[in-house]
Parts: structure tokens; C-alpha cells; sequence
């Protein structure tokens, strides 16, 4: 072998065991050193012989010979000397992030995971070259619990550039950012959260009634709710959505990011390329949509203060400001957060619904016994029913909008699992609610919708013979980072169920030429990071009498 070809291996050795240690150098050290090294060494050549065609040959022979050994070397110790080399999990995963993030990209990651355990019978599976995911509700809290470093995957967020409270990795900032949002849902600021909310919910409900007996496309309807919701409550502006005339373009936007931002989360590497290329057209109508509702906000005086407004304020214990970038950056990800989330959790609710007339039943019951005719239904009494709750906790637990959660970081020193088995720092970790809220050790009969779970009775012999093991709910996160819009989400969802099941029994269309399965729809459910659903129709027949 020529004395050239070796130099370059030997350097690629040392260059590998440089980077390799999880967590990995970023892009930038890689790519940075590697051009300039390139550039160093067609100086050298030149200065050799400026004869192109003499630079050219040994310049493809270095680099080939480079890539040659380093990909060689990255897959042999990923593959046998990795600290994680030992989890169980597909191969090809322990080799490359493309594997994870192209299962992400087809909806399938958390279904994948999940389908990982049970074929590999671990609680911990290699899912990525530095990637474990966990069913075990012991590593909640010793992960998520405390100030945890967040996972990479949230950064795709902050691409075009800015953070929000969902990127933010610093807990000084991310503490005072979530303190300012706080505010917005002290107790003092629910009654009128709650009032606005009964205006758009009235809406729906007259919709509902003017399609009584119709088939009602549920993920448009409720998209327009919940858009309209959050437009409202968090910045004062008029969506208009399900009074027909607004735009929705956010919604078409945020549908159209979803499959782009699942794929690019699990490649931290690609990430960090995408921030030195030009904003996409899309990004950048959504950044003008953030700057549009920032502009309307700042010249209206709403009569109670809304989100925006709170964010304005500073907070109290650091001063800490949120600037123009910031709000415009709180802007765009509430509307992500805020409404997809509630829209999608309504529509599966509705639907799990229709395939338990009896629980609507029940439920009507419990409404019509809790509320005069024409009483409004008030959010104190509506925290006090029992089975409107179980069907929001039964609902959010199979169909939570973060299927496969957030990722966290491994702190210093690892930690150990009463399973014995080791974490290594810095990995990442993902407990996704899907992979432990469908388990049968945690919940029995857990593919079935079933909210009476929520009501049995804990018996000190027998326990909840429909749960194991609460800790394994956890739709809005856990720790510092959990939902900042819980609250209000909550509250959303309930008002909604409680409205619509009170004036309507829900049913699936009977059409004979398209039998409808609810087994088969809630098997197509994606998971792009955000639950994605296919169309459903629902019909929502009024009831005559309460
Ligand atoms: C069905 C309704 C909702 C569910 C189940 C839900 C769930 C979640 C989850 C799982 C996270 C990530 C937590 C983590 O990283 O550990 C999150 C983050 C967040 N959610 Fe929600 N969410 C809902 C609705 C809302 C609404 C209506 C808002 C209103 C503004 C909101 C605001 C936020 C914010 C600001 C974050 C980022 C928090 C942070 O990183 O500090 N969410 N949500």
C-alpha cells in the first residue's frame, strides 16, 4: 500500500476515535476541519505540480479512502464496541439514524417501538447508534425528573432560527419563559379563558345542529375549533374558521411540516446542516403569519389579558424579557401545540365514543344530573364529573397527540433501571406514551377504549383490576419540560365532550358501500411526531330532550 493511502488511514483512525464517544461532535466539527483539510491539500498538491489532472486523482483517492475507513470503523463500533452495543434492536438502527428517522417519516416510529419490545421481550431497546427507547415506567422520573437535559429531537423547532419555550435547553431561560407563561393560567385567569372558550364551543354546537343526521367530517371540524380557540385565547385574532371565513393556512402549514419535522428530529446531524441553507418559502409564510399576528396584536387593547399579553410582561424573579424574535418564535409554536394537539385528541375521542354508545349514555346521565336545562355548563362542576373525566383520561391515553413523547438526555453518570439495566450518560432516551400506555402490565385490555378503567374502585386486596400501574400516563410529559398548556388543554377537551355528548349521540356513517371499520382507522394512526389521523366522518344526532 502506498505510503500516501496509509497517511490517510492512519488519519482517519485518529479523526474517528476523536468523534466517536456519544454524545457526538457536531456537524460543524466534522465538516468545518474536513473542507479545510481538503482545501490544505490541494495547496499541496498545486504546489507540487499544477498539472490539474495530477491533483485531481490523488485528491479522489484520499477522500475515498477517508470516507472508506471512517464509515468502515463507525459501523464496526457502533455495531460491537458502542456502550449500548449490548440492547437488543434492530441492526441496521444501531448503525445509521436514517432508520429511526425513515420510520418516523412513514408515522410508524412509536407502533415500531412498541412492536420492538414485545418482539425482543426487553424493556429497553437500541432504536439508534446513540438511541435507546424504554417501557418502563421506572425511568419517568429518573429521567424526566429534575432538570433534565431535553432531548435534540425539539430543535427542529428552532431551525429557521430563535427559540421557544419548547426548544430552549437552558433552564435559566427556559425556567423564566415558563414562569411568564404561567401566568396566563393562574386560577384568576381560567374563568375567562372558560368564557371565550363557551363562545366558540356554542358555535360547534350550532354547526353540529345545522348538520344533524349528516355526515360531519370531524378532523376539519375540529381543526376549526381548535384553531379558532387558540387564535382567540392566545392573541385576540378572529380566525373565523368555523364561521367559514377564515384562512387556514396555519393549519395546511403546520399538516404539511408534520412528516418533514418527524424525519429531520431523529437526524440531529441533518438539523444542524438545514440552519445554514435558505428558510423554505413554507417556513417563511409561517414566520410572516407569526409577524402578522404580532403586528394585529400590538395595536389592539383586548378587555382581559390574553396569552400574548402575558408573554409580554417580564419576569418577576429574573427580569427577563421575551423580545420580538421571541414572541414571534411563542407565536408559531403555541399554534403547533396548541390547537393540533386538542383537535386530534377531540376527533379520536368522538370517535372511540361512537363505538361505545353505552358510555354516552352514562355520560348524558351524569351531565343531565349535574346541569339544569339551560344552565351553562361551568368549569367547577364539570372538574367534579367523574365519568367526563375517565373519557378525557381514557382518550389521552390511547390517543395522546405525542405518541412517542419527547426525548431525554442521560444525565452525568448514567442511571440504572430496577431492571439492572445500565444508561449510559449522554444517550437518548425516549419513554414514549404510546410504547407504555398500551401495555397489558400497565393497563389491562389496553387496546380497548374502555374509561370505566378510570372508574373502578382501588380495592387494598385486588388493586384496579383495569390498571396496574398510573404512572404510565403521562400524555402531557413529565418534569420541567411537561405541557405548558395542560390547564387550558384540559379544559378544552372536557367543556367540547361534555357540550357535544350532552346534545348528541355520535355515530359512525352507515354507508353500505363504504363500511366504515373503527378498528382498521385507529390502526392507520400516524405518528409524525404529532398524531396524525385519517379522515373521519361522524354523524351527530341531535337528542330531543335532556
Ligand atoms: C390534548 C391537548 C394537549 C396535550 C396532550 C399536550 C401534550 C404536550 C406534551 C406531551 C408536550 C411535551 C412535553 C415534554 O417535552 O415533556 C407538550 C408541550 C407543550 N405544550 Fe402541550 N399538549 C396539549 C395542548 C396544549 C395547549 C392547548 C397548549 C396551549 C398553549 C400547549 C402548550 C404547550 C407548550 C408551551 C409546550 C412546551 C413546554 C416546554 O417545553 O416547556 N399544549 N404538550
Amino acid at each position: 500500500m502506498e505510503l500516501f493511502t496509509l497517511s490517510i488511514i492512519v488519519v482517519a483512525i485518529a479523526v474517528h476515535f476523536l468523534v466517536s464517544p456519544i454524545p457526538e461532535v457536531s456537524t460543524e466539527l466534522y465538516v468545518c476541519p474536513y473542507i479545510a483539510a481538503n482545501l490544505l491539500l490541494y495547496l499541496y498538491l498545486l504546489s507540487l505540480s499544477p498539472a490539474q489532472v495530477t491533483i485531481w486523482m490523488p485528491m479522489a483517492t484520499a477522500n475515498f479512502t477517508f470516507l472508506l475507513t471512517s464509515i468502515l470503523l463507525t459501523t464496526v463500533r457502533r455495531l460491537f464496541f458502542s456502550p449500548l452495543a449490548h440492547f437488543p434492536g434492530p441492526k441496521v438502527a444501531a448503525v445509521s439514524g436514517l432508520w429511526n428517522a425513515n420510520q418516523a417519516r412513514l408515522g410508524r416510529a412509536s407502533r415500531n417501538h412498541q412492536a420492538l419490545h414485545e418482539r425482543y421481550s426487553s424493556d429497553v431497546i437500541r432504536i439508534g447508534p446513540n438511541e435507546l427507547s424504554i417501557n418502563n415506567v421506572d425511568a419517568i422520573d429518573k429521567l424526566y425528573g429534575g432538570k433534565y437535559l431535553r432531548g435534540t429531537f425539539s430543535q427542529v423547532f428552532n431551525i429557521p432560527g430563535g427559540d421557544n419555550v419548547a426548544t430552549l435547553r437552558d433552564h435559566k431561560i427556559h425556567g423564566a419563559w415558563r414562569r411568564i407563561l404561567a401566568k396566563a393560567f393562574t386560577r384568576g385567569e381560567i374563568p375567562h379563558l372558560t368564557e371565550r372558550l363557551q363562545t366558540h364551543i356554542d358555535r360547534t354546537v350550532q354547526i353540529l345542529r345545522e348538520k344533524a343526521g349528516s355526515p360531519v367530517n370531524c378532523g376539519k371540524q375540529f381543526d376549526a375549533l381548535a384553531f379558532d380557540v387558540i387564535l382567540d385565547l392566545a392573541f385576540s385574532y378572529d380566525g373565523g374558521l368555523q364561521e367559514g371565513h377564515g384562512d387556514s393556512t396555519a393549519i395546511t402549514l403546520i399538516h404539511g411540516f408534520l412528516g418533514f419535522m418527524s424525519f429531520v428530529g431523529h437526524l440531529p446531524h441533518l438539523q444542524q446542516i438545514l440552519r445554514y441553507l435558505p428558510v423554505p418559502e413554507d417556513g417563511k409564510l409561517f414566520a410572516r403569519l407569526g409577524d402578522n399576528i404580532l403586528d394585529a396584536h400590538q395595536a389592539l387593547k383586548p378587555p382581559h389579558k390574553d396569552i400574548l399579553n402575558h408573554l409580554q410582561a417580564a419576569d418577576r424573579e429574573t427580569g427577563i424579557v421575551l423580545s420580538r424574535r421571541d414572541l414571534k418564535q411563542h407565536i408559531q409554536i403555541i399554534l403547533i401545540v396548541g390547537a393540533h394537539s386538542v383537535s386530534t385528541t377531540l376527533t379520536c375521542m368522538f370517535a372511540a365514543l361512537a363505538s361505545r354508545p353505552e358510555i354516552q349514555a352514562g355520560l348524558r346521565k351524569e351531565l343531565n344530573a349535574a346541569f339544569d336545562e339551560n344552565a351553562v355548563l361551568s368549569s367547577e362542576t364539570i372538574r367534579r364529573l367523574k365519568l367526563l373525566d375517565a373519557v378525557v383520561k381514557e382518550g389521552l391515553r390511547m390517543f395522546p397527540p405525542l405518541l412517542g413523547g419527547t426525548p431525554a438526555i442521560v444525565p452525568k453518570g448514567g442511571i440504572t433501571l430496577d431492571t439492572g439495566d445500565f444508561l449510559p450518560e449522554h444517550t437518548q432516551v425516549y419513554v414514549g406514551q404510546r410504547v407504555l400506555a398500551w401495555q397489558e402490565r400497565y393497563f389491562p385490555r389496553a387496546t380497548e377504549f374502555l374509561p370505566e378503567r378510570w372508574m373502578e374502585q382501588d380495592t387494598e386486596k385486588s388493586g384496579n383490576p383495569l390498571i396496574e400501574d398510573r404512572r404510565a400516563w403521562i400524555p402531557f410529559g413529565y418534569g420541567t419540560h411537561a405541557c405548558g398548556g395542560r390547564v387550558l388543554a384540559l379544559e378544552e377537551l372536557k367543556l367540547v365532550v361534555a357540550r357535544v355528548v350532552r346534545e348528541f349521540e355520535i355515530c359512525f356513517r352507515q354507508d353500505l358501500s363504504r363500511p366504515f371499520n373503527y378498528d382498521d382507522w385507529v390502526g392507520g394512526i400516524k405518528d409524525h411526531f404529532l398524531t396524525v389521523i385519517e379522515e373521519i366522518d361522524l354523524i351527530f344526532v341531535a337528542k330531543t330532550e335532556h
